[in-house]
């Protein structure tokens, strides 16, 4: 991490009100699956980050090419766009996109209604999971490129840590009141404060 971005301040916790979200973390945390259920279940729009992928990304991704920083600085521009047109014209989205890094995290943040949440995973879940995918373009042999990539969300960075493992259905009940409580959210922020993973049930390593 450079002088400068140490130097930058967190993020400012989303306001009361959510406008967007970014549901975030590796290949085969759930984004999309558990993203669409989420805006089914609030109303809301839900955009996968996998469609803004410039083809070359695409492309690398199926050929088992990690991506670069530079590969992802026009995904982000997009993705962030999105969210910013979103807020803007009070149509609410839920994002799902990866957002590996803090600097990413803060780059999407554009303003006070965009929250984010990290769905953290175990690593035997991942490999289950991305194992049984069919008909996606990501190569799972990237995912240990996605664990060396990933900036761990810290208390300071104002994102929210939920529990990927679970159920379905309950990482969809647990967003929505992530979502709509802000109680909620402060709560989580403040048991985040102890440590990322042991704020989660189970504990263990998550990513
Ligand atoms: N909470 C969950 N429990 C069990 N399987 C899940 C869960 N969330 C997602 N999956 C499954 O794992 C795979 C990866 O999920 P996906 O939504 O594509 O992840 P991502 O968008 O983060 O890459 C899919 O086959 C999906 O059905
Ligand atoms: O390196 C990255 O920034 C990620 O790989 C990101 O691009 C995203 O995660 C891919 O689109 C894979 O798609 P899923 O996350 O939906 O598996």
């Amino acid at each position: 991490m450079s002088v400068s971005e140490r130097l930058e301040p967190p993020p400012p916790p989303a306001a009361d009100e959510v406008g967007a979200v970014v549901l975030a973390g590796v290949s085969g945390c759930g984004k999309s699956t558990v993203g669409k259920m989420v805006a089914r279940r609030l109303g809301w729009a839900f955009v996968d980050g996998d469609d803004l992928h410039p083809w070359k990304n695409v492309y690398s991704m199926h050929h088992g090419r990690a991506l670069t920083d530079a590969d992802r600085d026009p995904w982000l521009e997009r993705c962030a766009d999105l969210l910013e047109n979103h807020v803007a014209n009070g149509v609410p989205v839920i994002l799902a996109c990866s957002a590996l890094k803090s600097r990413y995290r803060r780059r999407l943040r554009r303003d006070a209604e965009t929250l984010l949440i990290h769905l953290a995973c175990s690593r035997e879940e991942l490999i289950r999971r991305l194992g049984g995918r069919t008909g996606h373009f990501f190569d799972p042999s990237l995912l240990d490129s996605q664990f060396a990539a990933l900036d761990p969300p810290t208390p300071g960075d104002g994102t929210l840590l939920v529990d990927g493992d679970a159920d379905m259905e309950e990482v969809t009940n647990d967003i929505v009141r992530l979502i709509t409580r802000p109680a909620d959210r402060a709560a989580r922020l403040a048991a985040q404060g102890t440590g990322a993973a042991s704020a989660l049930p189970g504990g263990g390593e998550r990513w």
